[in-house]
């Protein structure tokens, strides 16, 4: 069972210049800059919410997606509990790196089973006229690669964004209910009393 004060650790990744830092503050001061500057490293905000009557800190880690910090990044992939494959529906090239992310990301979390990991796909900018990758495209690829959820966001305009988050949430708090299921049925009972059986002498 989660805990009344789970801290729930959730990272962003994706191509630099997707939008990662500005979902992360779009959903945390609830502000959006149109001229941000490129990430270094990494970065992080707490955030408290409630979701189906649960209460968390969602600790939000916003990464630099430019492939010259990838040393400087991947080490705080470790003890991620959701990731957020990030791209942008106006960059085709985001979207076909997922991919890659996804894997950079389950060997440097070291993530043992990545089929059974919480994913959530974020297709940002939708704010952005031209697209060049379609929900349907998106939707398939989530399918096709561990049906992970897909949402089509805007930090701009704030569409969504505190609904993928949300929805990071209920994927952690499935997982960990799922667990909880497995321990239960697999206790040892102590307290039980062997009764003899009946046929014998
Ligand atoms: N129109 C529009 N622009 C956005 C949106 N989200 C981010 N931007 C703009 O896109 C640019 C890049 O956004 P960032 O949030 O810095 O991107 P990032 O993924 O953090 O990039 P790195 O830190 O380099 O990895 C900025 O100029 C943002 O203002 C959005 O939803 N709509
Ligand atoms: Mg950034």
């Amino acid at each position: 069972m989660i805990s009344k004060s789970a801290l729930l650790k959730v990272i962003l990744l994706g191509d630099g210049g997707v939008g990662k830092s500005s979902l992360m503050n779009r959903y945390v001061t609830n502000k959006f800059d149109s001229h941000l500057f490129h990430t270094i490293g990494v970065e992080f905000l707490n955030k408290e919410l409630d979701v189906d009557g649960h209460h968390a800190t969602l600790q939000i880690w916003d990464t630099a997606g430019q492939e010259r910090f990838r040393s400087l990044r991947t080490p705080f992939y470790r003890g991620s509990d959701c990731c957020l494959l990030t791209f942008s529906v106006d960059d085709g090239q985001s979207f076909r790196n997922l991919a890659n992310w996804k894997k950079e990301f389950a060997y440097y979390a070291d993530v043992k089973d990545p089929d059974n990991f919480p994913f959530v796909v974020l297709g940002n900018k939708l704010d952005v006229p031209e697209r060049q990758v379609s929900g349907e495209d998106a939707r398939q690829w989530c399918r096709e690669n561990g049906g992970h959820p897909y949402f089509e966001t805007s930090a701009k305009d704030a569409t969504n964004v505190a609904s993928a988050f949300e929805e990071a949430v209920r994927r952690i708090l499935a997982l960990d209910d799922r667990a909880d299921h497995l321990i239960h049925n697999n206790t040892v009972d102590l307290q039980r009393k062997n009764h003899p059986d009946p046929s014998c002498c």
